[in-house]
């Protein structure tokens, strides 16, 4: 960190973030291929550890950025979806820092998406006031700015999938298209390739769609002319260096152009891929960051993040298996 001397300035402002923490009160188990176990109980004291680390820390998160993935799906079928919701938001609000919660695969497990727009995990009141700070009725996408001169955008990587999306309408049904014309699998939760990116075709993700699309065309527009510094989060990765190709967003291609044709954008944060990952696109500079997920971390480690925001850069000090990382604006 030769550049790094200004290290000892005070932030701007700093957040958190935390990623897949997938909650349930049930024992250990494993993902799908039964190489990673999944410490499901344990979750919630990793929460607990990062929102003790948040609040004694001397300067206190502006607000946490909770990358999706809150509870497991096994709730679900347990009828505890509910109780397993209210015991995370009992963690999150015993500081008192405002949450800005993305959705995951798992929260339309759990829960329809009419459901969540009316829950607790629709942070939209946290958006800026004023026409397109919502994306639209239906989308789960919004912009806020904490500070001046920076922004954040929360995107819905589920606004075309089949999960969430009623059987009856016609998102549904053009999502269940583009997912066969690609994966012509009975069940579509299985990849149609074994390796490359077609691999990311499956029911557990999704992507977004072109109002959406329209809609951060915009929203960067007028960051690039107010010069700020934005930072876009989404439950899914869509830099293909950043993930692995299963996880991506299936049209994470046109998300990508749009990144490349804004110069407001400095980074990308998601979550999903539990293993993680890191690489700068070397078009626009911009930082793709997808968070270990606290899932799959042991009780005895971590999988938290604090980011320091300075002029011309974010410093992330990860915990655990999270690693430090030194993110330059483009
Ligand atoms: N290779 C696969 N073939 C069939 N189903 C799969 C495959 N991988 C995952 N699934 C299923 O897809 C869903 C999502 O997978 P899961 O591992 O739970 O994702 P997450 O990491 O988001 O928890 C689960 O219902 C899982 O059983």
């Amino acid at each position: 960190m030769g550049e790094c001397s200004d290290l000892s300035q005070t932030p701007l402002f700093t957040f958190g973030v935390i990623a897949d923490i997938q909650y349930a009160d049930i024992d250990d188990g494993f993902n799908y291929h039964r190489t990673r176990r999944r410490y499901y109980r344990s979750s919630l004291q990793l929460l607990r550890n990062a929102q003790e680390s948040w609040s004694e820390s001397a300067i206190k998160p502006k607000f946490i950025l909770q990358l999706g993935d809150i509870i497991d799906g096994f709730n679900k079928g347990r009828g505890a979806s509910e109780r397993a919701l209210a015991a995370v938001l009992r963690e999150f609000s015993s500081r008192g820092v405002q949450v800005h919660h993305v959705w995951g695969n798992h929260e339309f497990y759990n829960f329809s998406r009419s459901a969540l727009l009316r829950s607790k995990l629709n942070s939209t009141s946290c958006s800026d006031e004023g026409s397109g700070a919502h994306a639209g009725a239906d989308i789960y996408a919004y912009h806020f700015s904490p500070a001046p001169g920076f922004r954040f955008v929360v995107l819905d990587a589920y606004d075309v999938s089949l999960l969430g999306r009623d059987e009856s309408s016609v998102k549904y049904t053009n999502a269940l298209n583009l997912l066969r014309e690609h994966n012509s699998n009975e069940d579509l939760n299985a990849p149609p390739m074994a390796e490359g990116l077609e691999q990311r075709f499956v029911k557990f993700n999704g992507g977004f769609s072109k109002d959406q699309l329209d809609w951060l065309d915009a929203v960067l527009s007028q960051a690039d002319e107010k010069k700020e510094r934005v930072t876009i989060v989404s439950h899914l990765p869509v830099h293909p260096r950043s993930t692995d190709p299963i996880c991506l967003a299936w049209n994470f291609d046109e998300l990508l152009a749009i990144l490349q044709s804004h110069s407001s954008v400095v980074c990308f944060m998601a979550g999903h891929d539990h293993d993680g990952g890191y690489h700068r696109d070397k078009d626009s500079g911009v930082h793709h960051l997808t968070l270990e997920g606290v899932i799959e971390t042991p009780p005895d480690s971590d999988a938290f993040g604090t980011v320091s925001v300075y002029e011309d850069r974010m410093i992330l000090k990860g915990n655990g298996r999270i690693a430090d990382r030194e993110l330059l604006f483009p």
